[in-house]
């Protein structure tokens, strides 16, 4: 049975990539803060619950995983919209603590391990790593030196069995992340998404997560950008019915 870490997995896309991994016979090891989420998670798909900060993660915390053959860097988020001109730096320090130096501690942490198994690395950055946007320098900073971190790691890799993926979603709509950077204002986050038809789920991005881990060990992809049809980029975000012909979602893996 192949072995996967994740963090981020009490909620939203970390979630579902433990979820849709122990489906497909993955032992999984869920990683985060909130213990009763994990749990809660755990108990239902036969996995394993590590309640941890990842800024303050150490080897010893993870001595019970044995082996591991996927790592996914998924704990992380946003904390703001604020413009440059009135930065919370508390809020900059916070995003660049868990996305990046939470990355940077799990990648040190089971690096000779995945090295072990020829395993693989994927790191959830965003589209926000692409580019700045308005309100976004503290997120888009931060993504950016996550997606430097894994392009230097897989530099780094070279002559070594394991491969590094950066897999860079555009608009997933997840239950905490908008509200989390918006303070917990429900009205302000619903508007994120307000007529988005379909953006993606975390589902969307659990099944791309599963398809980039069961290819061949030789295979690398090295980044993938994934976004919702109504996204075409960044900015280019189109509110409004799409034209779609098939009424109704279709659940089938696209792996099946
Ligand atoms: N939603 C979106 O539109 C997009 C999201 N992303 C990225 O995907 C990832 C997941 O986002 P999403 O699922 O939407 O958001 P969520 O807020 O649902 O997920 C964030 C996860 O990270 C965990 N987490 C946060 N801080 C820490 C910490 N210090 N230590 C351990 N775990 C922590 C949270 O759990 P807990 O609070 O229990 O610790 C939670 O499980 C993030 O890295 C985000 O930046 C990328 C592109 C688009
Ligand atoms: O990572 C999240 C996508 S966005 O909010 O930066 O567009």
């Amino acid at each position: 049975m192949k072995t996967a870490v994740i963090s981020g997995a009490s909620s939203g896309i970390g979630e579902a990539c433990a979820r849709l991994l122990a489906e497909f016979g993955w032992e999984v090891f869920l990683v985060a803060r909130r213990r009763d989420r994990l749990d809660e998670i755990a108990s239902e798909i036969n996995g394993h619950a590590i309640d941890l900060d990842v800024t303050k993660a150490s080897v010893e915390d993870f001595k019970c995983v044995r082996t591991c053959d996927l790592l996914v860097n998924c704990a992380g988020g946003a904390f703001g919209v604020d413009v440059v001109e009135e930065a919370d730096v508390d809020d900059w320090v916070k995003m660049y603590n868990v996305n990046v130096l939470g990355t940077l501690r799990l990648t040190q942490i089971f690096l000779p391990r995945l090295i072990e198994s020829q395993g693989c690395v994927i790191n959830i950055t965003s589209t926000a790593a692409l580019g700045g946007y308005e309100g976004g320098a503290g997120y888009c900073a931060a993504k950016s030196a996550q997606r430097a971190l894994t392009q230097s790691l897989r530099l780094e890799m070279k002559g070594e069995p394991v491969r590094i993926t950066e897999l860079l979603p555009g608009m997933v709509h997840t239950p905490e992340f908008s509200l989390n950077r918006l303070q917990g204002d429900a009205d302000r986050a619903s508007a994120v998404y307000k007529d988005v038809d379909r953006p993606l789920t975390a589902e969307d991005v659990a099944q791309v997560v599963l398809m980039v881990s069961n290819l061949p060990p030789h295979v690398n992809i090295d980044e993938l950008v994934v976004r919702p049809v109504a996204q075409r980029a960044q900015h280019a975000l189109f509110r409004g019915a799409l034209n779609w012909h098939d009424s109704v979602h279709k659940p089938d893996s696209f792996l099946n």
